[in-house]
């Protein structure tokens, strides 16, 4: 089979590129029953009572995704599977089940065994969740492999390509923190100043919005969803292509924390640019029916006082894409976003 020419390594396509080229070769076409690649999870319907499974999976990697210098076995154990349990959030659903697949050197200290599957466990135990299965391997660096199933009535599913012209874009939580903690981490800056210390642990150990996401898709105002694991400028362009819609997005209106822009100042960094691009929040964005704003936000705040909601931008008709606007004029956010294959 020819599939692959010369020059479409990995690195060319990009990961994105790489994920559609597999899509169309497989033919991983939408059925009557089963939606496949393309959202944050693949959906299986139950014709018989309405209800449909979400399922997910995501793998890090040692030295790629995390160091075990820089996170603990507990916060690692955590993050793998709140990772997952996000992309079941991402469209909405209640994450039920869990299957693990993990690679492991022989000699890994029962200690961080014991914190690794303690993360785990916390969080499993937090949200209801059951470990059903996995596979277990020996490997030379740890390799942490989720699959989540979810549930969610079908008519509740929030896909990346519900977006309508006349919508307005909504993020819960905050972006930035986790980026800015990740640069610390990689210029070794001391951990012991509490601001530090909020950003690593923004990175380390990820808040994720299950709750909020239930409501979300329950109101009925929401039209859209993704989970910001890469940073908005890609995922909000995954939205806007999906959607076929043009996005404008207002940077002045990015719901960054006080840590960051304190610490941004402090090392002369650009919050927008790691708000927009670095990642691993795990925010919320989506679109929503315009009239509904005060509505929903006022509802959205009465049961989740402490969640940031925000409104940051709007979809209109026009060239599927992305745009940014600080203080109403063009803003270019600098670096990309997260690419497996193109990013450091
Ligand atoms: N190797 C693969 N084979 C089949 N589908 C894949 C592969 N890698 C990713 N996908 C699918 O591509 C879509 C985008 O993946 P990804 O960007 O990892 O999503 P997310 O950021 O939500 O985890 C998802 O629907 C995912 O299931
Ligand atoms: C040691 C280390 N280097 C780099 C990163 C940066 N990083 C790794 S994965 C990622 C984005 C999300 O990863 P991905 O596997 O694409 O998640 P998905 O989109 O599939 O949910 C980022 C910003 C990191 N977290 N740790
Ligand atoms: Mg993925």
């Amino acid at each position: 089979m020819n599939w692959f020419d010369e020059e479409e390594s990995p690195e060319e396509l990009g990961e994105f590129g790489l994920i559609e080229r597999i899509a169309r070769l497989t033919g991983s076409g939408n059925t009557h029953d089963s939606m496949g690649i393309g959202d944050d999870c693949a959906v299986i319907r139950n014709t018989s009572n309405g209800f449909a499974t979400l399922i997910t999976t995501d793998m890090l990697v040692e030295g790629r995704h995390f160091k075990r210098n820089w996170i603990s076995a507990e916060d690692l154990g955590y993050t793998s599977l709140a990772v997952n349990i996000s992309d079941i959030s991402a469209m909405g659903g209640k994450p039920r089940y869990a299957l693990l697949s993990i690679g492991l050197p022989g000699n890994t200290d029962p200690d961080w065994l014991n914190g690794f599957f303690g993360g785990i466990k916390g969080l499993c135990d937090t949200h209801g969740m059951k470990l059903i299965g996995g596979d277990t391997v020996k490997s030379n660096s740890v390799i942490v492999n989720f699959t989540v199933l979810g549930s969610i009535p079908e008519k509740n599913i929030l896909l990346r390509s519900g977006a309508k012209p006349g919508d307005k874009l909504g993020l819960i939580g905050r972006v930035g923190d986790s980026g800015a903690g990740l640069r610390l981490l990689k210029q070794s800056s001391s951990p012991d100043l509490p601001l530090h210390r909020h950003l690593i642990s923004a990175h380390n150990r990820p808040t994720i919005y299950v709750r909020e996401a239930i409501f979300l898709a329950e109101s009925g105002f929401v039209h859209s969803m993704i989970d910001v694991s890469d940073g908005i400028r890609s995922d909000a362009a995954h939205i806007a292509k999906q959607s076929g819609a043009k996005l404008t997005i207002h940077t002045d209106r990015l719901p960054v924390s006080d840590v960051l822009a304190e610490v941004c100042n402090a090392f002369s960094w650009s919050p927008e640019e790691i708000a927009l691009t670095a990642g691993e929040d795990y925010a919320l964005l989506f679109s929503f029916h315009s009239d509904r704003e005060e509505n929903l936000k006022r509802s959205f705040q009465n049961s989740f006082p402490d969640t940031p909601f925000s409104v940051i931008g709007s979809v209109s008709d026009g060239n599927a894409g992305v745009r940014f606007l600080k203080n109403g004029r063009n803003f270019d956010p600098g670096a990309h976003g997260f690419d497996q294959f193109k990013s450091d």
